[in-house]
């Protein structure tokens, strides 16, 4: 059921935080900038990036928990206003965290929050309504024996289990996008692949959009239709996850390649690989005074002038991959991968 339209995107977007310095003096952290991202239903999209690449930033501009400094979020196609009402887009989009214990009230019950969930959108009804549709949502997340977990507090349950709970809870107000913020970095390693496993069940069988954000590679591999990469606050490529993973077209990408565990992946290596050496080599830069044009310039080993001077536009390719990189806008395609079609 993956749908053509977006259900939800950032479309060039910035955010700018306000930072105060212990001498009175102010300055502004660019935590993202010429940032794009589209969720589809039925579509799991990964955003993937080195910690403090802005990916929380992203997703909370998304939840419009923060509103974004440029640029604008839509849903179903329309521009997010200070006059769009905020129940109805909470009611579409949910944003799950990375840590389900701080995310439950350890002074509730489980069916007091799931109560809570239903009836704050308008799902309530009679007690033995809103019991089954609890027992319902314990279910779909295969939260089992759902009758005593619906009386189990927060710290009655195992990591998987909260997690599983802080999603039922998500699917309560029956969104159309799921925003998963490093869902399962803090999960038991025995218990992430249910995890996973559990989300694509959500995308397959109800067509949920949603975004999963992780610093993992593999697991944006093993799980999502489209990924997304983050540097330094902007998304410099894009595309279905295998025109990324096995033709990435952004030097950065290819860096976060090389640099990955995962020995599935058939990535060339050797004497003349570009990017022997720079992991070593480099760091990100601080966005409190982050380098102009693209900020990768000053790690890459094809960096030009005009890198230093002006962030590129986007290339398309012909098997649905976007870059962000002034090797397609100059010809040089062939230098980062002999055999792209630019279309
Ligand atoms: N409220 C804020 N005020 C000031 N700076 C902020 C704020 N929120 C985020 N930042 C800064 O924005 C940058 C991006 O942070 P963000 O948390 O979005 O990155 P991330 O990729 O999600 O990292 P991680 O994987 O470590 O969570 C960081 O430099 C961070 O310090």
């Amino acid at each position: 059921m993956p749908g053509d339209q977006p259900v939800l995107e950032a479309v060039d977007v910035g955010k700018e935080f306000p930072v105060h310095d212990r001498f009175g003096g102010s300055r502004a952290v660019r935590a993202v900038e010429h940032a794009n991202l589209a969720l589809y239903p039925g579509r799991i999209t990964a955003l993937v990036g080195e910690s403090g690449s802005g990916k929380t930033t992203l997703a909370r501009l998304l939840a419009l928990f923060h509103p974004p400094t440029s640029g604008e979020i839509r849903l179903d196609g329309l521009p997010v206003t200070a006059a769009t009402p905020r129940g109805e887009y909470h009611s579409a989009v949910q944003l799950v965290f990375q840590d389900p214990f701080a995310a439950l009230n350890s002074l509730h019950r489980a069916r007091y929050m799931l109560r809570r969930a239903l009836q704050l959108h308008g799902r309530g009804g009679s007690r033995a309504e809103v019991e089954r549709a609890s027992l319902d949502l314990l279910r779909r997340v295969n939260l089992t024996p759902p009758e005593r977990i619906l009386d189990s507090f927060p710290h009655q349950l195992s990591g998987g289990q909260r997690q599983r709970l802080v999603i039922a809870r998500a699917l309560a107000v029956q969104p159309r996008v799921l925003l998963a913020d490093e869902p399962i970095s803090m999960l038991d390693v025995s218990i992430r692949l249910d995890v996973l496993n559990l989300l694509a069940t959500l995308r397959d069988e109800q067509g949920l959009a949603m975004l999963y954000i992780t610093h993992d590679i593999a697991s944006a591999r093993y799980l999502a239709d489209t990924v997304h990469v983050m540097y330094a606050g902007q998304t410099v490529e894009g595309g279905p996850r295998d025109s990324v993973i096995l033709q990435p077209k952004h030097p950065y990408t290819r860096l976060l390649l090389d640099s990955s565990p995962d020995p599935a992946r058939s990535m060339a290596d050797g004497a003349d690989d570009p990017f022997a050496g720079v992991a070593e080599a480099g760091e990100p830069p601080n966005l409190a005074d982050p380098p102009p044009g693209c900020r990768f310039h000053p790690r890459c080993p094809f960096a030009m002038d005009e890198c230093r001077r002006e962030f590129p536009a986007r290339t398309t390719f012909a098997d649905g991959g976007w870059a962000h990189c002034w090797l397609h806008r100059k010809g040089r395609t062939g230098e980062l991968l002999a055999d792209v079609a630019v279309s």
